[in-house]
């Protein structure tokens, strides 16, 4: 590494062509024309029927602090060759815009914007990447952990990816986004430190090697926990480790706590149902079985079909690094920006994969909850200026197939974003991560089953209101026109 600078900020942590682009905003007067970006996946990662919001607290955190430090602003100046004047003006420049935010833990959905920023806009412009980089990763492993504790149910669920992740800030956040997305406890440490989460551990094949001896290295840890969880798949499972793990619990008796055993590799299934047999047989009806070795979602469904004795899942590698689908794709659209005369413009972004077109304008999310029965009907985008609340009934379409409609009457539209940042100061404070887990969990609550099973969900409805989609389709239609001039000329 070049040099450890003592004030090295997150403020470079962005894409060099967001530099270039601010540098041309500035230079051409422009850079303080209110902009409005809003931050959104396009589609559910692992096949899922939703998604679990996370990230907003280090989002909240990195803009507090954006500023460009001494050693961010030599380096632009001294090695990517940006010009005084410009170098001058990045100086003093902060964050002064707005935000509104879903809650972490909220259940979210493709093409809904999970934030919104409105701000000067070559602020909305420099922030992108490490926006864009925070919710892509919490969000898609606080969804990995949700789906796996669909699945789980009732057992407990502890996150031991550390290890694995792809380095130690995916490790940390990761590890956080686990438990909000309804994980009990993560084996990092640090990250019980700091976000106020439990922890969790056992042992390692390790400690029973460097004594050799199995029955000595249980003994040995028993000697100063309290609590005591023997790894029992060093040598032999059945023949030795289980024996052994009886033995020092039966020897010790009162003087531990024998929480049960865990067992890490072979065929889990009839391990734990053999192990079983044999704690209860000697008595130990309350010991507990925890098993672990690259599990995820789809082995803990083929366990508990195969009628497997577990108690708690250990999970790392699969859950950290979202193993079978790495990235979210969550984008960041520009929909609204000032022109010269002050007033707000819509703005749209046109491709020939009509998902992928964005929807232009202001606007708001809401949950519509039937009262009738408690369940979402769907999400409800609308321009900035309506409320759905007024309205008796509305009609609920597909934004894309908009013959697929349905009219809701009797319902509750719940605003899902708040505002979190108000002028460059944050006006939000983080709920704890264990009150972000519950909120995941009493939001779920409100839909279906049909959307929550992991395998071919069904689709959640998000729709546009008819201003919405007709705004939409007028801006797409200026742009045809504008092309179609362009073409002409
Ligand atoms: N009964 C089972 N049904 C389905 N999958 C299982 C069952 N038991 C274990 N598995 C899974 O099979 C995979 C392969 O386990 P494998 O047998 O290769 O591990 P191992 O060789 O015993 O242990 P190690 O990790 O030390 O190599 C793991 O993901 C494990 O969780
Ligand atoms: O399997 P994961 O879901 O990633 O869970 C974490 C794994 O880390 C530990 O073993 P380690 O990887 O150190 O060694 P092992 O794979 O040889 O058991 C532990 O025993 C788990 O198997
Ligand atoms: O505590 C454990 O058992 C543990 C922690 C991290 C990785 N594997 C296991």
């Amino acid at each position: 590494m070049k040099s450890n600078y003592a004030d090295d900020s997150l403020t470079l942590h962005t894409d060099l062509y967001q530099i270039n682009m601010a540098e041309s905003y500035w230079a051409d007067g422009v850079h303080n024309r209110k902009a409005v970006f809003e931050l959104y996946f396009r589609k559910l990662p692992f096949g899922n029927g939703y998604a679990v919001f996370a990230g907003l607290e280090r989002i909240l955190q990195y803009l507090e602090k954006f500023h460009f430090s001494e050693s961010d602003i030599a380096f632009l100046s001294e090695e990517l060759n940006y010009k005084e004047d410009f170098i001058e003006y990045l100086r003093k420049l902060t964050f002064t815009g707005s935000v509104y935010s879903m809650k972490e833990g909220e259940i979210v959905f493709a093409n809904e914007p999970l934030l919104r920023i409105e701000a000067p806009l070559v602020e909305a412009q420099l922030v992108e990447t490490a926006l864009l980089n925070i919710v892509n990763y919490q969000t898609l492993i606080a969804t990995k952990a949700s789906r796996i504790k669909q699945i789980i149910k009732n057992e407990s669920a502890a996150e031991f990816g550390s290890r694995r992740a792809q380095e130690m800030d995916a490790a940390i956040w990761g590890s956080r986004a686990a438990i909000i997305g309804g994980f009990d406890s993560t084996s990092n440490v640090r990250a019980g430190k700091l976000f106020d989460i439990p922890v969790s551990g056992t042992h390692a094949h390790s400690m029973v090697q460097a004594y050799r001896n199995e029955y000595e290295a249980f003994h040995a840890y028993a000697k100063r926990h309290k609590d005591c969880v023997f790894l029992v798949d060093t040598y032999n499972t059945l023949k030795s480790g289980v024996p052994n793990a009886i033995r020092v619990a039966k020897e010790l008796g009162d003087k531990i706590n024998f929480v049960g055993i865990r067992l890490d590799s072979g065929d889990i299934a009839f391990l734990s149902k053999e192990a079983r047999r044999m704690l209860d047989e000697a008595g130990f009806q309350n010991a507990k079985i925890i098993v672990s070795n690259d599990l995820d979602e789809y082995t803990i469904l083929n366990l508990k079909a195969q009628g497997a004795k577990v108690d708690s899942f250990g999970i790392g590698t699969k859950l950290i690094t979202a193993y079978d689908q790495p990235a979210l794709g969550a984008v960041y659209k520009l929909v609204s920006i000032e022109n010269e005369s002050g007033e707000m413009k819509d703005t749209i972004k046109i491709t020939a994969n009509a998902e992928k077109v964005s929807t232009p304008g202001l606007k708001e999310v809401y949950r519509i909850v039937n009262r009738e029965n408690g369940k979402a009907e769907g999400d409800y985008i609308v321009m900035a200026d309506e409320n759905p609340q007024d309205e008796e009934r509305i009609k609920m379409f597909h934004p894309v197939h908009t013959f697929i409609s349905k009219f809701v009457t009797n319902f509750e539209a719940r605003q899902l974003h708040t505002q979190v940042v108000d002028g460059g100061k944050v006006v939000y404070k983080s709920p704890s991560v264990q009150e972000m887990k519950q909120y995941a969990a009493d939001n779920l609550e409100l839909l279906w089953d049909e959307y929550k099973r992991s395998l071919n969900p069904e689709e959640y409805p998000v729709d546009l209101s008819k201003k919405c989609w007709d705004n939409k389709m007028r801006n797409i239609e200026e742009v045809r026109n504008m092309v179609h001039d362009i073409e002409n000329q």
